[in-house]
């Protein structure tokens, strides 16, 4: 047994340095967010991935937490750092117990384990090093240089689990997968201009001129490992022709009632699983439970 690292701890630090937190009652990053309740209906042939009980029954509430990067309490939605838009999902099941999905906008990772993440997040305050560090990892030249551009709706976004799970079917069988969470409203951005004229807090009005008009749906989706991908890297997003199965839907229904304190309150964990679905090998998994425990801790949530 390995003892317990301190770089997680470290991690949120390096938060708190980039945007001048902690501040009080709030996460450490991805602080900025809104919560929307809903359900989600299994989708024909989840069960053939897994037998996790949210993946094989009826429909099952969902509270889902929209939020942006940086964890900077006047962040405008359009400002850059805004990106990549978090999602993350609890799932309400029959018997009382919760599982989380928590994603982001993003296609990979800037770092495939917690002392490269550490290390980029340190260095991202002096350009210098920040350049010197994306010229020795791939993985982070690659996350600085896409595009990140601000999206039409939370609905019109994108996410992506990034870090392998292992599914289990009632007959045993496993397989390696990732999340990934697709818009029904299609993938839409906007224009730099057009983000220069919203209002600092638009993609809220603009959840609920949609929310007015109907359900905002998005499909739940695993994305399968094949033979030779790595399970433990999620730096490195697979090929796109890789095989998928159709997990669900989730479908939003209004904004969550509960407002500031529910949000402080809630704690979304990555590793909050049910039977049916483990961890893959990956060791970001580990440090992510760590690092959210230490933030969720200190602002006090449940
Ligand atoms: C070692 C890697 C990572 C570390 C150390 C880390 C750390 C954190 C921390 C400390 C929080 C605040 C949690 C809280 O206060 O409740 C957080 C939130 C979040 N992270 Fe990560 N993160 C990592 C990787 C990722 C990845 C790969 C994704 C996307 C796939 C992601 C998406 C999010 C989202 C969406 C939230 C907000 C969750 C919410 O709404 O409560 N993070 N992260």
């Amino acid at each position: 047994q390995t003892p317990p690292s301190r770089v997680p701890q470290q991690i949120v630090g390096a938060f708190d340095n980039l945007f001048a937190g902690p501040h009080e009652g709030r996460r450490a990053v991805h602080g900025n967010g809104i919560m929307l309740e809903g359900s989600f209906v299994p989708g024909p042939n989840a069960a053939r991935l897994s037998r996790a009980v949210h993946l094989n029954g009826g429909p099952v509430p969902v509270l889902v937490r929209f939020s942006d990067f940086a964890a900077v309490p006047s962040l405008s939605n359009g400002a850059p750092e805004a990106s990549p838009r978090g999602m993350a999902v609890r799932f309400m099941l029959p018997d009382g117990g919760d599982t989380d999905l928590v994603l982001h906008s993003y296609n990979g990772f800037p770092a495939a384990t917690p002392d490269d993440f550490l290390a980029f997040l340190r260095s991202l305050p002096n350009s210098a090093v920040r350049d010197a560090f994306a010229a020795r990892h791939p993985a982070a030249r690659r996350f600085l240089d896409a595009p990140k551009p601000t999206p039409v709706s939370y609905a019109t976004e994108a996410y992506f689990g990034v870090n392998a799970f292992r599914f289990t079917n009632a007959e045993g069988q496993s397989r390696y997968a990732r999340y990934r969470v697709i818009p029904h409203a299609g993938q839409a951005y906007l224009s730099p201009s057009e983000t220069e004229a919203r209002a600092p807090d638009f993609l809220i009005t603009e959840l609920a001129g949609r929310l007015a008009h109907g359900r905002i749906r998005f499909t739940l989706v695993a994305q399968l490992a094949v033979e030779g991908d790595d399970v433990a890297d999620g730096s490195v997003a697979w090929p796109s022709d890789r095989p998928t199965i159709e997990l669900g839907t989730i479908s939003l229904r209004a904004f969550a009632q509960e407002g500031d304190a529910a949000q402080r309150a809630l704690r979304f964990v990555p590793t909050n699983l049910v039977g049916g679905i483990a961890p893959g090998p990956d060791p970001m998994l580990a440090a992510r439970t760590q690092a959210y425990r230490v933030s969720a801790d200190r602002r006090g949530a449940e």
